[in-house]
């Protein structure tokens, strides 16, 4: 059997005394859509900056596959193809946001070429109409689709986001929601996809996978989650919204 395109065996973090992530471990297979929940402080942002080499585990092991990714600077992680969003860094305001995903092209090849990136970004979006727009012109779900275009200019084969439809109404996720499983089965990229928005998580995700603590407590289709006795407790039952 051919390796996951993800295998993350006992990876644990740690800030000072705190252990922010604990022996964790999950794989993503090619072209999955995973949910990765849990609630405040659980480790879900440390999970994914230390997947793309910002932070270095004390222990454990990160493939991409095939390769370790342990020790690997960011923009080799990007290059191999894992990219992140950043939680609260909406895309650079004061430009447009053809240049923001232009910029982010900038990062791994020349001009003329990161220009025909930026356009087939937005056209896989179906966002070419909004190249022009400010960052403060766009629409909510136009800037959180704005930012899977950006982290689409590295071209990669996972695609971590970090909450990008957290200001979102249940109809704009929806929106964005049709739009990750659109570019999974036309570009099949895998994603891992961190909201706090219940629905949202259910709908999208084949597995799902649950941090509490640092620990990953469970893991297991949107059904068996969402019946899952210890999940209930550390996280459904904690007073999140839906
Ligand atoms: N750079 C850092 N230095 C020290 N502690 C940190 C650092 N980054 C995160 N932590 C701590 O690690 C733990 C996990 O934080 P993290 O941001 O990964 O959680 P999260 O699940 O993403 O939370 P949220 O849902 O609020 O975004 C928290 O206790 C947090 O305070």
């Amino acid at each position: 059997m051919s390796e996951p395109l993800l295998s993350v065996s006992d990876v644990t973090v740690r800030f000072g005394g705190l252990k922010a992530l604990n022996e964790v471990a999950f794989t993503v297979g090619e072209g999955e859509v995973i949910g990765l929940i849990g609630p405040n402080g659980a480790g879900k942002t440390t999970c994914f900056s230390t997947l793309v080499g910002l932070n270095r585990p004390k222990s454990g092991s990160i493939r991409f596959q095939g390769q370790e990714m342990v020790g690997s600077k960011p923009h080799r992680v990007a290059r191999a193809g894992m990219t992140k969003t950043f939680q609260n860094t909406a895309l650079f305001p004061g430009m447009t946001l053809y240049d923001n995903v232009l910029t982010a092209a900038l990062g791994h090849e020349p001009l003329a070429q990161a220009r025909e990136t930026a356009t087939r970004c937005l056209r896989d979006l179906h966002m070419e109409e909004a190249g022009d727009l400010a960052v403060e012109d766009m629409t909510f779900p136009q800037r959180a689709l704005g930012e899977v275009a950006r982290a689409l200019a590295t071209s990669p084969k996972l695609l971590l986001l970090d909450e990008v439809m957290a200001a979102l109404t249940p109809a704009e996720m929806d929106e964005v929601i049709a739009t990750i499983l659109r570019l999974r089965d036309s570009h099949g990229i895998a994603f891992v996809v961190v909201e706090h928005h219940m629905k949202a998580i259910m709908k999208l995700s084949e597995r799902i996978l649950v941090l509490n603590f640092g620990e990953l407590i469970a893991s297991g289709t949107p059904d068996e989650i969402s019946s899952n006795p210890a999940v209930i407790e550390a996280y459904l039952g904690a007073g999140h919204d839906d």
